[in-house]
């Protein structure tokens, strides 16, 4: 890379709202600079105060991620959208929330046209009482809500139907009821900015046999397991970290088929800042795959030269460059 700074009648800007704890993650000095170098500056915007709608636009992208409680926030990113046609917003609201709520989080996957990849069997549990059928023990009960907020990484493994009883006092409805499925304790997140792919092993719950579901009680709570490390794991956690897998000689799949398989999502989901997790089914013959979640902008800083990687996507985008132009999404 030139260490000579474009001039500025050639600089871009892109403006960014974004939550404290990922401007203390994302916007870090090194970025700054590799972006600064490129020609790009990363400036903050305030999202109480209202987004101009007409032209001169003082930046020339937007690129966000806010929690929960931020529906005046939402509505003005869609009124700038609509004002703005073609105005680089990464990404499109509308695509952003239909992944902040788990049933339709996944949904894209059917359209992948993926004979090896499938999502879990899930039900929604609007009420504490409402009917549950359909579903095998173990089951995961997971938040609807996947918008950051405090509560919705907090999570329920089921071993029966006791354990389905306590659910009504440990999570708030309304949740998503979704199968365990065994996986040898090994999740691949992969992490996708564009056309750029990424895939790392992380740590997960281990399989469950038989003889653990009878001896585990009726129900474990958890929370962000494959975010866990020796220093941050807690009580009720750490009875899953017992029998963890070798990470390091995790059987990654295929780099081609994971950049095939995130291409394809990142078209379905209209999406170019996300990553999923996928898990590989222990007992299937050939490998199956699941996708258990999709995470809107999640934390790139832990990729290694996530600096570079996002400085391109800028360059890229800021350029219209044709490999980051998505579809919008349509209204429901
Ligand atoms: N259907 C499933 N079968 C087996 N394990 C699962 C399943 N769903 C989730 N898990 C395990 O639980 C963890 C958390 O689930 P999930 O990714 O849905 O939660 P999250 O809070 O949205 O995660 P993140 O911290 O990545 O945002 C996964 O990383 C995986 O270890
Ligand atoms: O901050 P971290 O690096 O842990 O990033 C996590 C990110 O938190 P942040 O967006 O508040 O930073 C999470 O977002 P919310 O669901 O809470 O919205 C989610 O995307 C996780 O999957 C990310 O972890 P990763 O998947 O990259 O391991």
């Amino acid at each position: 890379m030139s260490e000579t700074p474009p001039a500025p009648s050639q600089r871009f800007t892109i403006a960014y709202a974004l939550t404290p704890k990922k401007v203390a993650s994302f916007i870090t000095p090194s970025l700054l600079r590799h972006a600064a170098l490129r020609g790009i500056d990363l400036v903050p915007v305030d999202p109480a105060a209202p987004l101009p709608l007409s032209h001169p636009i003082p930046f020339h992208c937007l690129i966000h991620k806010l929690h929960g409680g931020d529906d005046d926030w939402t509505g003005q990113l869609l009124d700038f959208s609509a004002a703005n046609p073609g105005f680089p917003v990464v990404d499109h609201p509308r695509a952003v929330a239909r992944i902040r709520t788990r049933t339709t989080m996944l949904q894209a996957v059917s359209q992948l046209g993926l004979g090896n990849v499938d999502i879990p069997k899930q039900i929604l549990l609007q009420q504490a009482d409402a009917d549950f059928s359909g579903l095998e023990f173990p089951v995961i009960a997971k938040p609807l809500a996947a918008d950051g907020s405090a509560d919705s990484h907090d999570m329920l493994l089921i071993f029966n139907h006791n354990g389905l009883a306590e659910l009504k006092l440990k999570l708030k409805h309304p949740v998503v009821l979704q199968e365990f499925i065994n996986h040898g304790g090994v999740v691949f997140k992969v992490y996708v900015v564009g056309r750029h792919v990424e895939c790392v092993a992380r740590p997960s719950l281990p399989d469950i046999s038989d003889d653990l579901m009878k001896t585990s009680g009726d129900s474990l709570p958890f929370s962000q397991i494959s975010n866990l490390t020796p220093a941050t794991h807690n009580t009720s956690n750490d009875h899953f970290l017992v029998g963890a897998a070798d990470l390091g000689n995790a059987d990654m799949p295929p780099l081609s088929f994971v950049t095939d398989l995130a291409l394809r999502l990142r078209q379905a989901l209209g999406l170019n800042l996300f990553n999923f997790d996928i898990i590989r089914e222990s007992k299937a013959s050939g490998n199956r795959y699941l996708i258990i979640d999709i995470n809107y902008f999640p934390g790139y800083a832990k990729m290694p030269n996530y600096e570079s990687v996002l400085t391109e996507f800028f360059w890229d985008v800021v350029h219209h460059n044709p490999n980051v132009a998505l579809q919008k999404p349509q209204e429901q």
